[in-house]
C-alpha cells in the first residue's frame, strides 16, 4: 500500500489543461522523483496533492489518497494536519521576518504542543546549523541556498510524514545543490517520504528509488530510478548525454576525453 496514491489525476487552469490522467505512487519511506522540463506540469502535480491548486485558479479531477485517506475534499490546512507539507519552488520565505519567526510559522499548521515544536526546532537546527546561527536575522538576508534550507526547515517544523519538494536545487551553485540533496537524503532516512520535483535529473535520479517523467501533462516513463538513469531516452533528453558515436567522432577530431554525462537543463 503506497503512502501516496494518485489515480487518473487531471488538472486545468481554466481552459489550459496541465495534467492528464496521472497515476503515481509514493511507496512508504521512499523518495519518488518527478522529472520534466518547463511547463510539464510538475508544480501543478504538487499543488493538486497539497490542495492549493485553487489558490492559483486551477481545478483537478481524479483521486489522491494518503495512507488511504482521500484528500480530494480536504482544505489545505487539513492536508498539513494530515502530515503532508509542500516546499514551494523559489523558496518563498517571509523575507522581512526573522529566521526564527519563519520557522515558528511552520509549526502553526501542525496540531502539536510546545514540546513537539521544540523538538522539531532542535532537529531543524541539527540539519541546518546556519539557521540557528542566523536565527535573529531577517530571512531576506540569507543566501539563495540558505533560503532553500529555511524553506525546508519551515516545512519540517510541521513534522511531515510526506514532504513535497518543488525544485529544491533550482538556481543553486552545484556544491550547494549537492548539500541540499544530501539533506533530502537525511530527512528521508529519518522516516519522511519525499515526492521530489526536479529539472536537475542527475540529482533527482541519484536520490530517488522510483522516478516518473512528465511531458506536457502526461507520464511518459516511470520505473526504478537506476533503470531510468540507464535508459537511452532519459540519458539523451534529461541527462544531457550526447549521441555517443557522434561524440566519439567529434572527440577524436578534438583529441579531448569523451564527456558523456552533464547537467541537463531546459
Ligand atoms: N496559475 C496558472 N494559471 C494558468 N496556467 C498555469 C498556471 N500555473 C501553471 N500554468 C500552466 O500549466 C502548465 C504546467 O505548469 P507547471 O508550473 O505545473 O509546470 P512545471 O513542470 O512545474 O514547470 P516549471 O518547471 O516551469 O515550474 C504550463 O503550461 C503553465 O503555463
Amino acid at each position: 500500500m503506497p503512502t501516496l496514491e494518485i489515480r487518473a489525476l487531471s488538472a486545468a487552469y481554466g481552459p489550459v489543461r496541465s495534467l492528464r490522467g496521472i497515476d503515481l505512487d509514493v511507496p512508504p519511506g521512499t523518495i519518488t522523483a518527478v522529472l520534466g522540463g518547463n511547463g510539464a506540469g510538475k508544480t501543478t502535480l504538487l499543488r493538486a496533492v497539497s490542495r492549493t491548486l485553487g489558490f492559483h485558479g486551477g481545478t483537478a479531477t481524479g483521486t489522491v489518497r494518503f495512507d488511504r485517506l482521500p484528500l480530494e475534499r480536504l482544505r489545505p490546512d487539513r492536508i498539513v494536519a494530515a502530515g503532508i507539507v509542500q516546499v514551494p519552488e523559489g523558496r518563498q520565505v517571509f523575507a522581512r521576518m526573522t529566521v526564527a519567526d519563519n520557522l515558528r510559522a511552520g509549526a502553526l499548521g501542525a496540531p502539536r504542543g510546545r514540546r513537539a515544536a521544540a523538538q522539531a526546532l532542535g532537529r531543524v537546527h541539527e540539519l541546518f546549523p546556519v539557521l540557528a546561527r542566523r536565527a535573529h536575522q531577517s530571512a531576506g538576508l540569507l543566501s539563495g541556498g540558505e533560503q532553500q534550507m529555511l524553506a525546508m526547515g519551515r516545512a519540517l517544523m510541521a513534522d511531515p510524514r510526506l514532504l513535497l519538494l518543488d525544485e529544491p536545487s533550482l538556481g543553486l551553485a552545484p556544491l550547494m545543490a549537492q548539500r541540499i540533496a544530501d539533506t533530502v537524503r537525511e530527512i528521508n532516512a529519518s522516516g519522511t517520504s519525499v515526492l521530489l520535483v526536479e529539472q536537475n535529473a542527475s540529482i533527482a535520479l541519484r536520490l530517488a528509488a522510483t522516478a516518473y517523467v512528465l511531458e506536457v501533462g502526461e507520464v511518459t516513463l516511470h520505473g526504478p530510478a537506476d533503470e531510468l538513469a540507464a535508459s537511452d531516452e532519459v540519458r539523451r533528453r534529461y541527462l544531457g548525454v550526447v549521441d555517443e558515436a557522434a561524440a566519439a567522432d567529434a572527440d577524436r577530431a578534438a583529441d579531448t576525453p569523451v564527456r558523456t554525462l552533464g547537467r541537463w537543463s531546459a
